[in-house]
């Protein structure tokens, strides 16, 4: 059958097609009600959410719907003066994950003059821990999310990685919490991989030039084996499929030159039925409310597959490849 465990049968035989319009209203009006209980919600989170809508968006090649400059100013706003890095939303504690986010943002609208950049370098070097790896914040949780944020951030502020952190421990760390048996990747030595921290390691591996530690085949084998009967990928073996796990599974085969071992027109069709047609936005499956985090990781993971009408995404930055064109960014891939 083509359908999945406990997910209704999706219907193939209808092709869909990419409610572009819609999607560009859904991103466009999210966040203009401030009263709207998922914006609300997400204030933790915000500077995230407004990545996840401008990257979107400028993929769409619609990015001027935005108001640059209030967000440019919410952003200053949100720097700490003491740390330099940046918080999710006024009145928040900094963060690696928010500081990474508004990086990305100021990168799209190339807007880095506007923020204190130094500090930013400071801040990242500072949460760099003995054994290469990297705190969150303050508070001291160590994760590979947050290796992969603090070469992003370097590599986005055009620093030189080897004068700015310890590279060779960075690594270290990162491969002490490579899976032997199945090649992939989890939070610390030891955990289950997860796709959302293989693509956080290989992307990790890409700015850092060291691919070649990738046990490529195994790793591939494993990403491709997420791919289930309804054309959808899931992020661990038994789960079910979910649309942003499209991207961070693509994105990681993108980088190792494995995106063909993938069935692109099964998943095409997967990711167009996560769609909301009334609303816009895309959701985490099919008949699921959307929201704004799924809608980029859905465009995302189109652009990968190379559906037209879109912009080129960069699968190691998750952001447009103009943008790394111009900042003269290029990070490892394989072919
Ligand atoms: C914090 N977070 C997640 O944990 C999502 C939740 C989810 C979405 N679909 C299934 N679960 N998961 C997620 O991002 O997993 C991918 C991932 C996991 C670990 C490392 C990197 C990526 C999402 C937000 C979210 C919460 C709940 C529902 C939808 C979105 C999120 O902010 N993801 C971050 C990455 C991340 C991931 C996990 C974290 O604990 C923190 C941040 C991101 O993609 N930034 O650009
Ligand atoms: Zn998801």
């Amino acid at each position: 059958t083509n359908s999945d465990a406990n997910s209704p049968t999706t219907d193939d035989s209808k092709t869909e097609e990419l409610h572009f319009w819609k999607h560009v209203e859904y991103i466009e009006n999210h966040g203009k009600d401030q009263d709207d209980y998922e914006y609300c919600m997400t204030e933790f989170l915000r500077m995230s959410g407004i990545y996840w809508g401008v990257t979107a968006l400028d993929i769409m090649n619609q990015l001027e719907r935005l108001d640059r400059n209030s967000i440019i100013e919410f952003i200053k706003r949100c720097q700490c003066p003491t740390t330099g890095g940046f918080a999710p939303c006024e009145g928040h504690d900094p963060h690696i994950l928010y500081t990474l986010s508004a990086v990305q943002i100021l990168c799209i609208y190339d807007a880095l003059e506007q923020i204190d950049c130094e500090a930013v370098v400071k801040y990242v070097m500072s949460l760099q821990q003995h054994d290469g790896s990297f705190f969150g914040d303050r508070w001291g949780e160590v994760d590979t999310r947050f290796s992969f944020c603090a070469v992003a951030i370097l590599t986005l502020l055009k620093k030189d990685l080897a004068t700015t952190i310890d590279v060779e421990k960075a690594v270290q760390f990162v491969m002490s919490c490579c899976n032997q048996t199945d090649g992939g990747f989890g939070s610390k030595p030891g955990a289950e991989s997860h796709a959302g921290l293989i693509y956080c390691c290989v992307g990790f591996l890409s700015l850092t030039h060291r691919l070649h530690l990738l046990d490529v085949d195994k790793l591939g084998w494993w990403l491709c084996e997420r791919q289930l009967p309804s054309g959808g990928l899931n992020g661990r073996p038994e789960k079910l499929p979910d649309v942003c796990y499209s991207w961070w599974v693509l994105a990681s085969l993108t980088i190792m030159g494995r995106l063909h071992w993938i069935s692109a027109d099964k998943l095409k069709q997967f990711i167009l039925s996560c769609q909301d047609n009334e609303t816009g936005g895309f959701a985490d499956r099919t008949g699921n409310l959307p929201d704004i985090f799924h809608t980029l990781f859905g465009i995302g993971a189109l652009s990968l597959l190379g559906f037209e009408g879109l912009k080129a995404i960069n699968a190691t930055l998750c952001m447009p490849q103009y943008v790394m064109d111009r900042l003269e960014i290029k990070p490892q891939i394989l072919e």
